[in-house]
């Protein structure tokens, strides 16, 4: 049940994506404004626990709803877009295998519906 955590590198590996991810959103320029409140410590957290159980590692997501936690954002599809960009790119870096990639895309996919309000 584990084995998608396993692929993406367990502990070390999600929290490097997570770091990555971060990193690459704060510097991109079709989103960076999103996060200009946001301290990227506490997001690279949440999202390091996040995904640590959605891939079935041995984590609890503690945060917001994503509902809640994008609300005000105003995000659009293109922002969440340049997101899964972002993240594909975070872990291509990190050498994650694509079909491996693909899966952890696919458990984020359907969060649109809650992320994305205009
Ligand atoms: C599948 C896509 C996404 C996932 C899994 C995700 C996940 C998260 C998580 C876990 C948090 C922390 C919530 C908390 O505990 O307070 C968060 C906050 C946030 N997200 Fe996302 N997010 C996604 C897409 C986006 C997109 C597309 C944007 C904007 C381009 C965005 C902007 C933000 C911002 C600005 C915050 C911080 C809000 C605050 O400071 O209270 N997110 N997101």
């Amino acid at each position: 049940q584990d084995d998608l955590y396993r692929a993406l590198g367990g502990e070390d590996g999600v929290r490097r994506i997570s770091a990555e991810l971060v990193q690459r959103v704060y510097a991109d320029d079709r989103i960076k404004h999103l996060f200009q409140e946001t301290n990227p410590k506490f997001l690279t957290e949440q999202l390091r626990k996040q995904f640590c159980e959605l891939s079935g590692g041995p984590c609890q997501y503690d945060g917001e709803s994503m509902k809640n936690s994008h609300a005000k954002l105003g995000i659009t599809k293109a922002h969440f877009n340049a997101l899964v960009e972002d993240l594909q790119s975070a872990m291509d870096a990190q050498g994650v295998p694509f079909t491996t990639q693909n899966r952890l895309l696919a458990l984020l996919a359907p969060m649109h519906r809650d992320i994305v309000t205009r």
